[in-house]
């Protein structure tokens, strides 16, 4: 069973809980942080304790109605001084303060700034508290229900247009996939966005892999034989998405994969034992004419598979548009911490076991070593951004969109 990010316990609407899971602990301690307020979503957003887009704007969310519902218990409002209580244009004005602080927790994931911006609007339409707390509550039910249902539409979208495409080349033969970051379950509600595909491609594979007389239907594509048997997730770096949580995803879900350095994919292509059809990715933001951003290496990924001629998607719901920018060059790009890149933080394992060194609390206990020397300058942007040029199509809930024959997509459905 897939780890679940975000722990919502929602059996009290009056009163929720959410509890996160810290990912940067991950692989080896499963240790989940409670949220309470605002400051808790902003801190686990920035630290990247959750991350990924649509983890990203629950977390943010859910960290909004926390802030709302303790506001509406005595203990806390007896000493908070931000807040004048007596007074609910007051109160209003101030949240929009805090949501904008929210917001500048990760700038580049367009998710959570188009979640902030409808419960900016709920925010001003509410008349008093309770209904500003039923709305938003009602509102991150959507959000979470909506994410899961459209990621599983999208995987199915994405596995069926690319066996359907090969089915069309005339390719009949077992293939690997690629993918970047983690876009899995833990970057989400559940089931993932490019994850997710390369989870439905793995659920194609497994019904052709029965003898034919025994076989089950293939939901997904009925007449291709193509099928996917490999996966090669790319490390990540500088904080190893990859290598810590796709890996582990995959891992989990028993599919085959083979877990590359990001400077090796042009050499895995050209000697992989099965071909390499294509790369999944997710995206952090789509702007109007498809241009996209994502994780740092993203581009690099995109431009060498058109070298090699290898399809290149990017995976991601309604949610990761941005119907306001129009190319990628008006996209901000976080940059992280100089020591993100100069440090690698991990659990201390004792290489006799392969275990980790447990402190006498017997938890695992995490280190931090140097890689470079603390002087040197350092370059970490989180993000970059793969103009579509580099795209060959955008797997959403709605469908898969390619470009027109002058290499332009027509998004105007997702707008
Ligand atoms: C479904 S998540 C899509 C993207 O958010 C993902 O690929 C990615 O780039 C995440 O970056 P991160 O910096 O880990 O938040």
């Amino acid at each position: 069973m897939s780890l679940e990010a975000i722990k919502f316990n929602k059996s009290n609407p009056a009163n929720v809980t959410v509890e996160v899971l810290d990912q940067l602990l991950l692989p080896y301690t499963t240790k989940y942080i409670p949220i309470h307020s605002i400051d808790d979503g902003y801190r686990v957003i920035k630290t990247m304790q959750v991350r990924g887009a649509p983890a990203i704007a629950i977390v943010g969310s859910l960290s909004v109605l926390l802030e709302i519902q303790l506001l509406q218990k005595e203990s806390f409002t007896k000493s908070q001084w931000y807040y004048n209580l007596s007074n609910w244009n007051d109160v209003r004005s101030r949240f929009q303060d805090r949501l904008a602080f929210l917001l500048s927790s990760r700038p580049t994931a367009v998710n959570l700034s188009n979640a902030l911006k409808e419960i900016s609007t709920t925010l001003n339409k509410s008349d008093n508290i309770k209904a500003f707390d039923r709305s938003l509550f009602e509102f991150v039910k959507r959000l979470i229900n909506d994410d899961l249902s459209n990621n599983k539409k999208m995987g199915d979208n994405g596995a069926k247009f690319l066996l359907d495409t090969l089915e069309k080349e005339g390719f009949k033969d077992e293939f690997a996939v690629l993918t970047i970051c983690n876009t899995g379950s833990l970057a989400t509600s559940g089931y993932g966005t490019a994850l997710g595909v390369i989870r439905s491609l793995w659920e194609d594979s497994k019904t052709k892999s029965y003898p034919t007389n025994i076989k089950k239907k293939a939901k997904t594509t009925e007449n291709s034989q193509s099928k996917m048997v490999h996966v090669y997730p790319l490390e990540t770096r500088p904080y190893n998405q990859g290598s810590r949580l796709t890996a582990y995803e995959l891992v989990q879900e028993q599919i085959p994969a083979t877990l590359i350095t990001d400077s090796s994919v042009a050499y895995r292509i050209q000697t992989s034992p099965v071909p390499i059809k294509a790369a999944f990715v997710g995206a952090d933001r789509i702007v109007r004419n498809g241009d996209t951003a994502n994780k740092i290496g993203t581009f690099q990924l995109a431009i060498l598979c058109k070298q090699f001629g290898i399809k290149f998607f990017v995976v991601a719901p309604n949610t990761t548009i941005d119907n306001i920018t129009q190319t990628g060059e008006d996209i901000i790009v976080e940059e992280r911490h100089a020591d993100e890149f100069r440090h690698v933080t991990g659990t201390a394992i004792d290489l006799n076991t392969n275990k980790p060194v447990l402190n006498e609390k017997e938890e695992p206990v995490s280190a931090k070593v140097g890689i470079s020397p603390p002087q040197i300058n350092v370059w970490n942007p989180a993000f970059d951004i793969t103009t579509h040029a580099f795209i060959d199509g955008i797997v959403t809930e709605k469908g898969v969109f390619t470009k027109n024959a002058d290499g332009e997509f027509e998004l105007d459905k997702l707008f």
